[in-house]
């Protein structure tokens, strides 16, 4: 065999991605592939940005087709390349490109954390490799350390920054004072932003990624119906800088964890130790850490979003599929890194089972005894606290309706969310607090 022949779906960031870094290191990796890579056809909606690509690249030996059904039934196509995102057309795109018997490698964590279960199993009927490092942490190798490179370990927890655009955007409200809209709109602009960013934003995207490590790192299906999932939008400025002065900044963490009792799998702004590595993760950059029994702690740090940060991961992919491609079906690596008739059935932890520690800005009328309550509410609950913060000076504003107002911020030891619930609803409903409760949840991470 001299080529593998490759159709590509798609022609946006990752694609033009793809596209660049096959072409300039084509010779490296035909020497670790031990062939050609080579991208026979790809389907575009337009044609004259994927044609002065192709041009710049002196690639005049690709087909472009509007169909992309043509690409996933193109007999003379070996792997096909799903790079358009979503998962409507995806799905059909990837069960067609399936059923004729080619490999696939895709992005697209949408897709697999929500349709991944079926896609698998229907590859695996037809002896064909579904791949998706890139759907994962974008260009850090996570998807293949924790399969392969951790595969001794009973993994504990795995705990990361899973989304470039909320990271980014964390990062520049933080360090550069700027507004949520600007830096969103910038990391649209950039490529990291999903076509929908509500998916960033909302934690969406975090979710469908940490639900395939959570399935690779426990051997459970995909279940991304029932991961937690709370973005960044009612972050304030306020409570970043709060955190600050605390010892702590605030990322969009992902974090799934094995318990005896089932799976937390949770997505949400979470205060973490300055002095973590991972507290320092900045910009669109992303970072894993995984627990092991045996290896301990490990971080994965790298670009987690962009044209070829991503790209890198879907010809990593390109290359080990072509390597594959003569090997016995039952000689590959399992999708989910377990075998498919031992996948556990441990159930996933609703949100108020989860144990953690809270971070909680109260709006409070000045006046005495306000405190006492509250602290009174939490011990009922058996909620202890570590700090208690007065920011009286730097926030005081005109009095409202005649009543002086302050913050009080409450960090909290760790306590059971269900209880953490009680015992806001009471504090709630005092008449001395006087807008709704800010809680942020907390993690040391070790
Ligand atoms: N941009 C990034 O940094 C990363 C993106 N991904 C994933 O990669 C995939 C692609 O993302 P991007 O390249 O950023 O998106 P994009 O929006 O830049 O590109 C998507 C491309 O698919 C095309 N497309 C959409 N519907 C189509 C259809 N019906 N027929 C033919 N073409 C169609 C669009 O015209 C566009 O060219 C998504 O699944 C995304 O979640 C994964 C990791 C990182
Ligand atoms: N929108 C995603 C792109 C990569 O997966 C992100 O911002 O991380
Ligand atoms: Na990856």
């Amino acid at each position: 065999m001299t080529a593998v022949k490759i159709g590509v779906i798609g022609a946006g960031t990752v694609a033009g991605g793809v596209f660049h870094v096959l072409l300039r290191n084509q010779a490296e990796i035909t020497r670790r592939a031990g062939c050609k890579l080579h991208i026979v056809a790809v389907s575009s909606r337009t044609r004259s940005k994927i044609d002065n690509l192709l041009t710049t690249l002196n690639a005049n030996d690709v087909e472009v087709v509007a169909d992309p059904f043509a690409v996933v039934r193109n007999p003379n196509i070996e792997v096909v390349c799903e790079l358009i995102g979503g998962t409507t057309l995806a799905r059909e795109l990837v069960l067609e490109a399936i059923a004729h018997g080619k490999h696939v490698v895709t992005a697209n964590k949408a897709l697999l954390a929500v349709h991944g279960n079926e896609i698998f199993a229907k590859a695996r009927e037809k002896g064909v490799i579904v791949a998706f490092e890139a759907a994962v942490a974008g260009g850090i190798p996570i998807i293949k350390a924790v399969r392969e490179g951790l595969s001794a370990n009973r993994i504990q927890w795995v705990s990361g920054i899973i989304n470039g655009t909320t990271n980014f955007i964390l990062s520049e409200m933080r360090s550069k004072g700027l507004d949520f809209g600007t830096v969103l709109a910038e990391a649209q602009r950039l490529g990291y932003a999903e076509a929908d960013p509500t998916f960033d934003v909302e934690g969406v995207d975090a979710a469908h990624k940490l639900t395939l490590l959570s399935a690779i790192a426990f051997g459970i299906p995909v279940q991304f119906d029932k991961a937690y999932t709370e973005g960044i939008t009612k972050l304030t400025a306020q409570d970043i800088r709060y955190a600050e002065e605390l010892g702590y900044r605030i990322k969009l963490l992902g974090i799934t964890r094995r318990h005896p009792e089932g799976v937390e799998l949770r997505v949400h702004p979470t205060l973490i130790p300055s002095k973590r590595l991972i507290a320092n993760v900045e910009g669109a950059m992303n970072a894993v850490l995984v627990k092991g029994d045996a290896v301990g702690a490990t971080l994965y740090y790298g670009a987690g979003a962009g044209a070829e940060p991503t790209a890198s991961a879907v010809v990593a992919d390109l290359v080990d599929v072509t390597r594959l491609l003569n090997a016995d079906p039952s000689h590959r690596v399992p999708s989910l890194a377990f075998q498919h008739d031992a996948l556990d059935n441990a159930p996933i932890l609703p949100i108020s089972e989860v144990h953690t520690a809270y971070y909680l800005r109260i709006r409070v009328a000045d006046q005495p005894g306000v405190l006492a309550d509250i602290t009174r509410i939490l011990a009922d609950q058996q909620i202890s606290l570590d700090a208690v913060l007065q920011k009286e000076a730097e926030l005081f504003e005109p009095a409202s309706q005649g009543v002086a107002q302050t913050d009080l911020i409450l960090l909290t030891h760790q306590t059971q969310e269900k209880l953490m619930n009680a015992a806001l609803e009471k504090i709630q409903a005092l008449s001395s607090v006087l807008a709704p409760v800010t809680r942020i949840r907390m993690e040391e991470l070790n």
